[in-house]
């Protein structure tokens, strides 16, 4: 029924606020706090056709556009792999954007999170 639907997506917004404020604690430098713009990373809209960050991942949890977990995920992986795409390896964004996919990855597929998966159908 609606109560419980709308139950079931504050229930999922929650849990996704707190996946992103750990998230965001493993990026200090906020390398990843807002888009990039082509001023501070030239050619960056020519290389990277869907642009990710932490400011609209926010966005989208407050306008309830996460229906499940992994849609959540989907959005951090594209952000990490468009650092990835888009700075060369021996750059410091290319090694934080690894180390971030990395161990945020282990955080949201550990069992911990199951109860999170089979949420709003
Ligand atoms: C040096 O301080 C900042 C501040 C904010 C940034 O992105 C929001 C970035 C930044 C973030 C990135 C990424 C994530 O690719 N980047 C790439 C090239 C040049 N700068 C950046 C750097």
């Amino acid at each position: 029924c609606v109560i419980k639907k709308l139950q079931e997506r504050t229930f999922l917004s929650k849990g996704l606020d707190h996946l992103l404020a750990q998230l965001e604690k493993k990026d200090p430098q906020n390398f990843f706090a807002w888009p990039v713009t082509d001023a501070i990373a030239p050619g960056y809209s020519q290389i990277i056709s869907n642009p990710m960050d932490f400011s609209t991942m926010r966005q989208k949890i407050d306008q309830n556009e996460y229906k499940h977990l992994d849609e959540f995920i989907a959005d951090f992986k594209l952000m990490c792999e468009n650092a990835m795409k888009y700075n060369h390896a021996e750059t410091v964004y290319y090694k934080a954007s690894k180390k971030l996919l990395q161990a945020g990855l282990k955080m949201m597929t550990s069992d911990k999170l199951g109860w999170m998966l089979n949420l709003v159908p």
